[in-house]
C-alpha cells in the first residue's frame, strides 16, 4: 500500500480527498475505504491494463475478507500521468466518488455508518490527503 491509515472517524456527508498523480506506466491503482482491510465499503479500482481489464473501473465491497459482486463502470476518466483529486463521501445508501470530471456511485452494501480505514494502493503517488 502506498498510503495506509486506520483509526479514522469519517461520518456520512464528510469527504475524504485523495490528491495525487497516476504513474505514467500505471497498470492500476485502488482506493479502499471501510472498517479495515477485510471489511471495505468501497474498493475503487481503476485498471489501465490488469486482470484482463483495459481502461475499466472495477468497484466492489469486501465483507470479512470475502469480495462482493463487482460493479464495472462505463466511464474511465483517467490517463497515465494524470494529476487528479478523488473525493469520497457516503451516506446510509451509497458511497460517492467525485472526480474533476466524473462522479460514480456505489451502494453502501454493508450499511457502514463511518469510515475508519483508508488505503491507496498501486500505481498512484499520493500527494495529499484531506478530510473535510
Ligand atoms: C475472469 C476471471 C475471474 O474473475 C476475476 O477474478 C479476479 C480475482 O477475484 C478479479 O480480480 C480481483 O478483483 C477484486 C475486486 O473485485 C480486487 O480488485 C482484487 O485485487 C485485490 C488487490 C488489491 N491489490 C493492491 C493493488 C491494487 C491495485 C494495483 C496494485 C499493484 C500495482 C499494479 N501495477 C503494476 N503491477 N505495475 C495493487 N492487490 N490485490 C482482484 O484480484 C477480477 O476482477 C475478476 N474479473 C472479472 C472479469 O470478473
Amino acid at each position: 500500500a502506498c498510503y495506509l491509515s486506520g483509526e479514522l472517524d469519517v461520518e456520512p456527508g464528510e469527504c475524504i480527498k485523495v490528491k495525487g498523480k497516476i504513474q505514467s506506466d500505471a497498470k492500476g491503482f485502488a482506493v479502499n475505504v471501510g472498517k479495515d482491510s477485510s471489511t471495505l465499503m468501497l474498493h475503487f479500482n481503476p485498471r489501465f491494463d490488469c486482470h484482463g481489464d483495459v481502461n475499466t473501473i472495477v468497484c466492489n465491497s469486501k465483507e470479512d475478507g470475502v469480495w462482493g459482486e463487482e460493479d464495472r463502470k462505463a466511464d474511465f476518466p483517467f490517463q497515465h500521468g494524470d494529476k487528479t483529486e478523488i473525493c469520497i463521501s457516503f451516506d446510509e445508501a451509497e458511497a460517492t466518488v467525485k472526480l474533476p470530471e466524473a462522479e460514480f456511485k456505489f451502494p453502501n452494501r454493508l450499511g457502514m455508518e463511518k469510515i475508519e480505514y483508508l488505503a491507496v494502493e498501486g500505481d498512484f503517488k499520493v500527494k495529499a490527503i484531506k478530510f473535510s
